[in-house]
């Protein structure tokens, strides 16, 4: 009843020629003539998940609105080699940031425009924090929201395939399948295509003394390890929240519309709260509206959440009148305490003959063979993707001396602040102070071919990009609108680099990317030359080329509204008794972990409570 395209994903193997088009798409009309219990704005990661689930309730009738078109089916999305191409298509809102007051350039912020949202977008790398950093989420005001419980819920979104014995011996890992789900729909292995690169990832980082960990995923995040992917293994595509929803369209009772943008939730006042009546949203132009009996619930993202929450008249007073928007809850957390996970990058050419992604671009005849594997199911160089990932603590990228430093830098900068949320600056210095060893501050990320974020490769060169990622940021932006219109895109100020420590602790992240591509696992004939950062400074650097890792969380923060919540427990927004935010912006402190998985495990904690299931 609702799947605008082809619905193979789940079964077609890689016949990426034959693929059965789906007419039953639900039109605009008709769907703004249905009365629905629970509408749901943004057809994305969180959204498409909840969808599913509470579809799975008889009684519920479930709509949900996507601004995006579907991209079910189109190769540029399923074929994990291809990540990143897609950056560059349609299905990004493409949007950009402001220009940071320390320095820190104006830089994109890739968000997917399309069916499944940024689970279209992203790099495919499945991944999940320390517990007592979910814990932390409890400890800010949110009973139950601990790892224990959500731990359950991010199983519960996956279904994990064992690699074969020789794969796992190859990538040096032994991984534990009682630590993942084996019945969700989100399918979870590693990549068939085994790279140099990733043979070398463990060796390296252990001869600088970092430990392996095989259970990456069990709540111990910190060591080094080769971590799944999102990938179907039947067919080797992406797996992604599309697969909440695709195998149920035959339910009565769920109906989505694509290319649809809503621009406002309709409010009435009721007792002292507002509650949602309808939806308003545009197809084509043409304005529709339509009616919920029981409750709105916003799924757009980090960004476009608090915009939608804000051209409904909930927000901060300043920003709604100048934005003139008549303000009807008084909630000034909306777009505030984001938070985000930033990258530098540093490439090094490698020796000639070791195929790389790069190959693809460099070799025609390797493009083609890999290219005729890949499309009769083999092996193929495009089933590659990025499971080369280690957390590190402070104290193993900088050392003891420079650790203790950069820790009082850090309290510095919290005891000075004046934030409304200082206390959430100061649970997360408990990562630093009381858990300074299970709690990564530092991602490193090994890629096969060039993927630095500043540069570009040579003709006929092949390359290994290592990425350094800050997990704690102490800086926070925000995200409003400066307009009532919906087509303008609301002005995103990351705020980068305010706190000295980031960039200091950044910098330090862009330093050990040297000292791993100086092991010996990979100076050993593989790599032959540093192309960057090269002979700069390399702070500098880190300020000038640093990029986000696409993790904005926050701006609709489950926390106490009195401390700048947006959303209670329940993830219903302070001041209406019907509308709910569902995605990454109701994480009120950050993970150090890729957080596909955990915004997942959000929807399905959600879909448990919105059934009553949970309180
Ligand atoms: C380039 C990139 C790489 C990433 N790599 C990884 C990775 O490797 N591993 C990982 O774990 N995480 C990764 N992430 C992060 C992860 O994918 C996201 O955090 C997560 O998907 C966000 O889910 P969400 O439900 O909050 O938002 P989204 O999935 O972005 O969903 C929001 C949806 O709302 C829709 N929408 C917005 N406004 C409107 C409107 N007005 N009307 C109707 N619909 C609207 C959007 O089109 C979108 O479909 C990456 C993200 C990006 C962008």
């Amino acid at each position: 009843t609702f799947i605008p395209t082809d619905s193979t994903q789940q079964t077609r193997g890689v016949r990426l020629d034959k693929r059965t088009k789906r007419a039953a798409k639900m039109d605009a009309k008709t769907f703004a003539d249905t009365e629905f219990t629970h509408l749901i704005v943004g057809g994305g990661t969180a959204g498409l998940a909840l969808a599913g689930r509470l579809s799975e309730v008889q009684s519920y009738t479930v709509g949900v609105l996507e601004a995006g078109p579907s991209g079910v089916g189109d190769p540029i999305n399923d074929i994990p080699g291809m990540f990143g191409a897609n950056l560059a298509s349609k299905y990004n809102w493409n949007l950009t940031t402001t220009t940071s007051e320390s320095g820190a350039p104006a830089i994109a912020w890739p968000r997917g425009k399309v069916l499944g949202g940024s689970s279209v977008l992203n790099f495919l790398v499945w991944d999940r924090s320390a517990s007592v950093e979910y814990d932390a989420w409890e400890q800010l005001g949110n009973p139950g929201w601990n790892w224990k419980n959500l731990y359950k819920y991010l199983k519960k979104s996956e279904e994990f395939h064992t690699p074969s014995a020789d794969d796992a011996k190859k990538l040096h890992i032994q991984p534990n399948a009682a630590n993942y789900g084996d019945k969700g729909p989100i399918q979870v292995s590693y990549p068939r295509y085994i790279s140099e690169q990733v043979q070398r990832w463990i060796p390296a980082l252990q001869s600088l003394g970092i430990q392996r960990n095989n259970e990456p995923l069990a709540g111990k995040n910190v060591g080094a390890s080769v971590q799944p992917s999102n990938i179907n293994p039947n067919n080797s595509t992406r797996s992604y929240s599309t697969a909440y929803v695709i195998p149920h369209e035959q339910r009565k009772n769920l109906h989505i519309v694509t290319e649809a943008t809503v621009s406002k939730i309709v409010l009435e006042k009721s007792g002292a709260e507002q509650k949602a009546t309808a939806v308003e949203f545009y197809v084509n132009g043409q304005k529709y509206t339509v009616k919920t009996s029981n409750q709105v619930i916003v799924s757009a993202g980090s960004v476009h959440t608090p915009q939608i929450l804000e051209l409904s008249g909930i927000g901060a007073k300043s920003v709604l009148d100048k934005a003139g928007v008549k303000q009807l809850v008084d909630l000034p957390g909306v777009g505030e305490n984001l938070q985000d996970h930033t990258y530098t990058s540093a490439a090094y050419e490698i020796k000639e003959g070791i195929a790389t992604l790069d190959s693809l671009r460099n070799n025609e005849t390797f493009a083609a063979q890999q290219q005729k594997a890949y499309q009769s199911n083999q092996t193929s160089i495009l089933d590659e993707t990025v499971p080369s990932i280690a957390y590190l603590s402070l104290k193993e990228l900088v050392g003891d001396d420079k650790a203790a430093q950069l820790q009082s830098e850090a309290k510095d900068y919290v005891n000075k602040s004046t934030s409304t949320y200082k206390y959430v600056l100061e649970k997360q210095l408990d990562f630093l102070t009381k858990y300074p060893d299970t709690v990564g501050q530092m991602e490193m990320i090994a890629i096969d071919g060039y993927f630095a974020t500043s540069g570009a490769p040579e003709t006929n060169k092949n390359y290994v990009t290592f990425l350094a990622a800050q997990q704690h940021l102490l800086s926070r932006g925000h995200v409003h609108i400066n307009s009532s219109d919906v087509n303008t895109a609301p002005v995103i100020s990351p705020n980068y680099f305010d706190a000295p420590f980031d960039l200091d602790i950044s910098t330090a992240g862009t330093e050990y990317m040297r000292k791993i591509a100086n092991s010996s696992a990979y100076a050993d004939q593989y790599i032959t030359k540093e192309v960057l950062p090269g002979d700069v400074d390399i702070k500098n650097y880190t300020l000038k080329t640093f990029t986000t890792e696409y993790h904005p969380i926050g701006t609709a923060s489950m926390l106490p509204r009195a401390k700048g919540g947006v959303v209670d427990p329940s993830l219903k927004v302070y001041g209406t008794c019907n509308v709910r935010v569902v995605d990454a912006s109701v994480i009120p402190i950050h993970i150090s972990a890729h957080i596909q998985n955990t915004v997942y495990g959000v929807a399905e904690y959600a879909a448990d409570i919105i059934k009553g299931l949970q309180k």
